[in-house]
């Protein structure tokens, strides 16, 4: 019989008294619940009269923010406890650290990150991080170096491969990303304003044939092993640090689709940007998510050369296929972008940069610019040579 049951405050209190090694054993602990995510359950555990917090999360047996009509596996515990483990193996400056993770129960207990703030309210509110995206392109070189076939030895990735199949998490990112935004899908949450606007995504067959491609290249390409939703809201910061939480959707699949949750997750601050803010303070911000991209790629793209500069494969160490191999991750990472400026506009899981903005007819237009953004990116995806190319492309909806 299955030891699984779902805490409450008092179980996490003493699950992390018991795992988490860091309280004295007569010490007042307090918790509370902070889960804001669509999934989980995230307790805060405090020691009274210290500074000592670790987190205790725990999966429930379904999709938190939907409710018990669509279940979901406990597996993704285990998941994203071994990806972050994984992760931290390679990248432990930017990777939270899982100090005890038990997959029966769905339970890990996490470092506690609440001295720093997540990126996305942070980037929301206007505040510049400005070592945060060279240190996520650190973060992406790391993680997905380390995991492809440039570094890991074949037989020992194939393993992981399997070890990290994830399907019922992928089937959720393959019907959400790809699949619902493009027709009138149950799922979707459209701003009656922007309606026309997805109904005419919903009629565009070339842009659905290139989705269709970037979908298919989610479902079969295993180039390294994922964090699976790098977006803002699943990464901390402040002025010297970043790490990032929450791997559960992780999976070996294209490394684009990671390079490009992050990208689009930028691109969505600067498509909010006139509404969240004064003229000035949104071209100042817009200007700064452009760089951002720009340097998030150089750093990724510099780093990951550097990396695979020593690697063991003789066959891939060919001179220039290297440079084809990271024209096709930039490629790749462009369409992706686009994929989840689409989603995270007319699917089922927002975001607040858009969401947030409180007058009305602004957000319609900034979600409208978020559409055809993400549409440009993924039709003209392989017209983009290079970062100059973006960067006119980004001026255009400025
Ligand atoms: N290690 C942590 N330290 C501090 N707060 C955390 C930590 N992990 C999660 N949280 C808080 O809990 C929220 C939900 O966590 P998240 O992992 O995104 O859950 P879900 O898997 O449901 O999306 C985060 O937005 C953050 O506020
Ligand atoms: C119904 S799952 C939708 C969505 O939820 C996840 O986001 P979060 O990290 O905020 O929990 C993920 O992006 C999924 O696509």
């Amino acid at each position: 019989m299955s030891r699984y049951r779902i805490f409450n405050t008092q179980d996490a209190i003493e699950y992390a008294r018991e795992f988490g090694r860091c309280f004295s054993s007569d010490s007042r602990l307090s918790a509370e619940e902070i889960g804001d995510g669509n999934l989980n359950l995230v307790f805060k555990i405090h020691e009274e009269g210290t500074d000592r917090r670790l987190i205790v999360k725990q999966a429930l047996p379904y999709v938190r923010c939907v409710g018990e009509s669509w279940p979901l596996t406990l597996d993704r515990a285990r998941i994203e406890a071994e990806v972050l483990l994984r992760h931290g193996e390679f990248c432990p400056e930017h990777t939270v650290a899982v100090l005890h993770h038990d997959a029966e129960l769905a339970i890990m207990v996490l470092e506690d990150l609440s001295h720093c703030q997540v990126w996305r309210a942070g980037l929301i509110a206007g505040k510049a991080y400005p070592k945060a995206t060279a240190q996520l392109g650190e973060y992406l070189a790391q993680t997905l170096y380390h995991t492809s076939d440039f570094h890991q030895p074949s037989q020992d990735k194939k393993a992981d491969v399997a070890r990290f199949i994830n399907p019922e998490m992928c089937e959720i990112t393959e019907d959400v990303f790809f699949t619902d935004p493009y027709r009138d899908h149950e799922r979707n949450n459209i701003n009656p304003d922007i309606r026309a606007d997805a109904e005419r995504l919903w009629a565009d067959r070339p842009l659905k044939a290139r989705v269709a491609s970037l979908k298919h290249a989610f479902l079969t390409r295993a180039e390294a092993l994922l964090h699976g939703d790098v977006h803002s809201g699943s990464i901390f910061v402040d002025e010297d640090t970043l790490k990032v939480f929450d791997a559960e959707f992780g999976y070996y699949g294209p490394m684009g689709f990671d390079v490009g949750s992050a990208i689009g997750n930028l691109l969505l601050n600067f498509c909010g940007q006139p509404g969240l803010q004064t003229p000035e303070q949104a071209s100042a911000a817009q200007d700064a998510r452009i760089q951002d991209v720009l340097i998030l790629w150089q750093t990724f793209s510099r780093r990951f050369a550097a990396l695979a500069a020593g690697n063991r494969d003789q066959a891939l160490a060919e001179p220039g296929y290297l440079d084809a191999f990271l024209g096709q991750v930039w490629r790749d990472s462009l369409g992706f972008a686009g994929t989840e400026l689409v989603r995270r506009t007319i699917g089922i899981a927002h975001v607040a940069d858009l969401d947030g903005i409180a007058d009305a007819a602004a957000r319609a237009r900034c979600q409208r610019t978020a559409l055809a953004l993400g549409r440009d990116l993924i039709l003209s995806a392989d017209a983009l040579h290079d970062s100059g190319a973006l960067v006119n492309l980004l001026t255009s909806y400025r």
